[in-house]
């Protein structure tokens, strides 16, 4: 029999206000009242710098930092309990301090194309303006089609689809996931394979964040931690660690198991796709950090290195 003493009177939830992140800590909300229907799980929803900040590319304000900071001081201060987040907006390293409680199972992590009037990229016509800002997605459009024309696309899921729906775009990429939870999937025209467009280091989980010393918490959230998820997203946040990957850097990395066996993808590209170093790796999943770490070396042993070292530094006051 459940002892009601065991569990807390309330959960308070930190997140950001989009729609997208606000479905995000509902849905976790949801999760989380039907595993314990005593506890009072709301949410506190707030506006972050990178919410603010929307007419420059994220690379060049500073990156994923700025969409968390807000919400782990409302850890801090025992404003909140636990943050929501997408693991592609979690930095590399998780601030001291703080701690994963839970990573969620993976939703799509591809990324759709979406166009009002073509089918897919290969039907683009030379010139045509195609929106992203981010440096990945960038890099391998202009890799693969050097014909299009690459601009810079923020804002929100919504402000982004509506960007395109007033056609200062023939074609924007956005990641598959966030259009599925907001229940846009129609607005997929279609979805590129990891061959196409290497996802995003843990585009499509959630992540889950309290305070380190909240070990009550990360016990709470263990029935929503899904090991197979966990495994891909730590193998490519690994290889991303030792290559400093944040927003300023264009590289991906995407694992998937199959069998029991772990592959993990990844490439470090120059912005203008004139470069790119890729490779691939299979082991057991439990070892996905050390294949993280190991893809990383190879990819550094091909050049990745002094791609890296040759990007505009990171902009101040990042991290
Ligand atoms: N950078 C914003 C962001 N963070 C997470 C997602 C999508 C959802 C996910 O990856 O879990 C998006 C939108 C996008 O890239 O189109």
């Amino acid at each position: 029999m459940p002892n009601s003493f065991l569990f807390p009177k309330k959960i308070v939830i930190a997140s950001r206000e989009s729609l997208l992140a606000m479905w995000q800590a509902k849905f976790i909300q949801k999760c989380l009242s039907e595993l314990y229907p005593q506890t009072e799980i709301s949410i506190l929803g707030m506006t972050t710098r990178g919410d603010q900040i929307l007419d420059q590319s994220l690379s060049k304000i500073g990156g994923k930092g700025l969409f968390i900071k807000e919400l782990e001081q409302a850890l801090e201060d025992d404003r909140a309990d636990i943050a929501v987040h997408s693991m592609k907006d979690m930095p590399m390293n998780v601030p001291e301090g703080f701690k994963l409680a839970a990573i969620t199972e993976r939703e799509d992590p591809r990324d759709a194309f979406v166009s009002n009037h073509y089918a897919s990229l290969d039907v683009l016509p030379a010139g045509s303006i195609v929106g992203t800002s981010s440096l990945r997605r960038e890099s391998q459009l202009r890799a693969h089609f050097p014909q299009l024309q690459v601009q810079p696309l923020r804002g929100n899921v919504q402000t982004r689809l509506r960007k395109l729906d007033e056609d200062q775009y023939a074609a924007i990429i956005l990641a598959a996931a966030g259009l599925k939870r907001l229940e846009l999937s129609n607005r997929i025209t279609a979805l590129l394979n990891p061959e196409q467009s290497l996802p995003a280091v843990g585009q499509g989980a959630l992540g889950i964040e309290c305070r380190a010393d909240r070990m009550d918490l990360v016990q709470l959230m263990q029935p929503l931690h899904h090991q197979a998820t966990a495994y891909c997203v730590e193998a490519e946040r690994s290889m991303s660690r030792v290559l400093g990957g944040s927003c300023q850097v264009p590289l991906g990395a995407f694992a998937e198991i199959d069998n029991d066996k772990l592959r993990l993808r990844g490439f470090v590209a120059q912005p203008d796709g004139k470069r790119i170093v890729s490779g691939a790796l299979e082991g057991k999943p439990e070892t996905g950090i050390a294949m993280g770490q190991q893809l990383a070396q190879k990819l550094i042993k091909q050049g990745a290195d002094e791609i890296l070292a040759a990007l505009v530094p990171a902009a101040e006051g990042w991290k």
